[in-house]
């Protein structure tokens, strides 16, 4: 693809609000810009989307940049790689680290798509001029949930995610059925859950929630195919689907009837595309999650939630849910629960420079 330089930034921005889980708060978020440039002058962008600490994946921003710096930049050295759906196998050569991964390789597709002078998501065959939103709640109280939701269904927002534990659920999530009888609804464990909860869980399945996230352990799948035939609220998993085969084989024992797709965590948008086919062949339904991401991921989900199986609201919220200022020019906007699908070549936001070197920490530029 003749790259000549790629730069790194690590950035380091606070939340407009603390965002919590029952795993812990972020307050600070921080991550990592990638600038690759080719020998045209032409400019690509991804962002590194792993935290400060491991608490949500294996991975940090550290070791996502340790990553990039000495493994998955050098081998771009020697692979020549001539199209961005080339990269993830690359990379492969190195075990998981998807985030550090998807980070390089989303810049790639940016770049790709803006030498083809069209937007990533036409190149990646999107058909949606608008994609719906959804907003996230992680709050610690029942008056912040609820203070919280009236805000965003202000904002236009049309479909709430709440963040909830066994500590919390049941006050959740019917406080919010008390005041939003018909709101869709879904909730998100992070993994708060066991087998031993089955009955507990199966007090939920009153509430009518669209589906419930990740209830068990972060890396099993057997369990909740065993969980899922208990429930009659659909499951969907988020942190168990690393890999392409991890949806494979989740769909295949049951383990789920919905996919949370993040591009990060999967490695990159060609196994998000390549997850996305399958589930639409299979008839199982697929959103785009959410990273408390800076704009530059914010834009390559929406270029991945333009395409045809992402029927159901993602975790894909407006630059100011999170952001006093964001990275891109314009932001990301939600305009009656929808956000416009940009058609400007690439990603089709511009780089907020200013903004950027003033929430940067460091910024190294590597000769490719
Ligand atoms: O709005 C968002 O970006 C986020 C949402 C979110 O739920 C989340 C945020 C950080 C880490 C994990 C998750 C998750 O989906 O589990
Ligand atoms: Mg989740």
């Amino acid at each position: 693809m003749d790259i000549k330089t790629i730069t790194l930034y690590k950035i380091k921005m606070p939340l407009k609000t603390p965002f919590s889980t029952h795993l812990g708060t972020v307050k600070d978020r921080e991550g990592i810009i990638i600038e690759v440039i080719d020998q045209e002058g032409r400019k690509g962008y991804g962002e590194g989307v792993a935290f400060s600490s491991p608490w949500y994946t294996e991975e940090t921003v550290e070791t996502s940049y340790y990553m990039l710096k000495e493994f998955l930049i050098p081998i771009m050295r020697n692979a020549e790689i001539k199209h961005p759906s080339e990269a993830g196998r690359v990379f492969d050569a190195f075990r998981r680290n998807q985030m550090a991964k998807a980070a390089l390789e989303t810049a790639l597709w940016d770049l790709a798509a803006k030498k083809e002078d069209i937007s990533l998501s036409k190149y990646i065959g999107g058909q949606r001029e608008l994609i719906p939103s959804g907003v996230v709640v992680g709050a610690k109280t029942k008056e912040e949930v609820r203070r919280q939701i009236e805000y965003y269904l202000e904002s236009g927002y049309q479909r709430v995610k709440i963040k909830i534990s066994p500590a919390n659920d049941y006050e959740f999530i019917s406080e919010i059925r008390r005041f939003y009888p018909d709101l869709p609804i879904m909730a998100d464990a992070n993994s708060a859950y066991s087998l031993d909860d089955i009955e507990h869980l199966k007090r939920l399945d009153d509430f009518g929630l669209l589906m419930i996230e990740q209830p068990l352990e972060y890396d099993d799948i057997v369990d909740h195919a065993k969980l899922q035939k208990e429930l009659k609220t659909p499951i969907c998993l988020d942190e168990s689907i690393v890999t392409f085969n991890d949806a494979r084989r989740a769909v295949e024992l049951g383990s789920c009837k919905v996919i949370n797709i993040k591009i990060g965590r999967v490695g990159g948008l060609g196994t998000a595309k390549k997850i996305h086919d399958y589930c639409l062949d299979k008839g199982i339904q697929v959103w785009c999650g959410g990273m408390l991401e800076f704009g530059i991921s914010r834009a390559h989900n929406i270029a991945l939630a333009s395409m045809e199986g992402f029927s159901i609201p993602g975790d894909i919220s407006a630059s100011g849910r999170y952001w006093e200022e964001d990275i891109i020019l314009p932001e990301v906007t939600v305009e009656n629960g929808m956000i416009k699908v940009p058609d400007k070549p690439g990603i089709g936001y511009e780089i907020n420079e200013k903004r950027l070197n003033e929430v940067s920490t460091s910024k190294e530029c590597i000769a490719l």
